[in-house]
């Protein structure tokens, strides 16, 4: 890896620990160093689930991520979809989202939010049979709204049917550069399934296609000042 080369990294669980509280996982100083660092070097995008409005708060508007799943993309002039019905989606969205405190009042435990794009239930508070449950609901909330059933870390979540990190970083690619890609979680395997050329590493544990592994987002971080100490 050289200058302008490219770099594509996942947040949660990638760049920050795995909490089981999702609204405040704010980057650190370190964090922010790092990816300023980056940045000067790299051509770099986070690539995140999250909704614009998390990594709005979570981070300074002068990175550039790729939200949702890979349906937003978010600069600092503003979002531009990157897929041709992202508005569509808005709307079923927030029209589930309305059906939120009778969702909680169905599954004891359950955090729903609405990433304006996408519908994430936190399961964290909830228990095994609850969340089993909880996951056959939205499985036929899925159907009839056309949404995609998605399930990762303690979390169920309705995203927009065919997006994913892989096919979303592949529209960023440029030709002749290398590629890094690292992530934790299974929308990131899309990701390194469909960038097989790329440097792809697992953080964590769990089966992989990357072909790289660091044990978790701390080792990420070291992994991550060394490509800057190298370039
Ligand atoms: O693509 P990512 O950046 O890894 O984001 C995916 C999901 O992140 C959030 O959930 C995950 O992090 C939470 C905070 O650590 C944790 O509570 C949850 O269990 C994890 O799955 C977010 O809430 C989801 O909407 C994103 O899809």
């Amino acid at each position: 890896m050289g200058p302008g080369d490219q770099v594509f990294l996942d947040y949660d669980g990638t760049l920050v620990p795995i909490s089981s509280d999702p609204t405040s996982c704010f980057a650190d100083r370190e964090l922010l160093s790092i990816l300023d660092g980056l940045g000067e070097e790299y051509d770099m995008y986070i690539v995140t689930g999250r909704s614009a409005e998390d990594m709005r708060r979570f981070l300074p508007p002068r990175y550039r991520v790729i939200a949702l799943h890979g349906a937003l993309l978010l600069t600092s002039e503003g979002d531009v979809p990157l897929i041709p019905d992202y508005s569509r989606y808005v709307e079923i969205c927030n029209s589930i989202a309305l059906r939120k405190n009778e969702i909680r009042e169905m599954f004891h435990g359950a955090r729903l939010y609405n990433k304006v794009g996408g519908i994430t239930v936190n399961t964290w508070l909830m228990d095994t049979a609850t969340r089993g449950r909880l996951e056959d609901f939205m499985r036929s909330l899925a159907e009839e709204s056309g949404m995609e059933l998605y399930l990762g870390k303690q979390v169920v979540e309705l995203r927009i049917p065919g997006v994913n990190k892989g096919d979303a970083i592949r529209k960023f690619r440029k030709h002749g550069r290398k590629a890094l890609i690292a992530g934790d979680d299974i929308t990131d395997e899309e990701a390194f399934i469909k960038n097989s050329d790329a440097l792809t590493v697992k953080v964590g544990p769990g089966e992989t296609s990357a072909r790289y592994r660091v044990s978790d987002y701390m080792e990420m971080r070291s992994l991550l000042r060394e490509l800057i100490r190298r370039s």
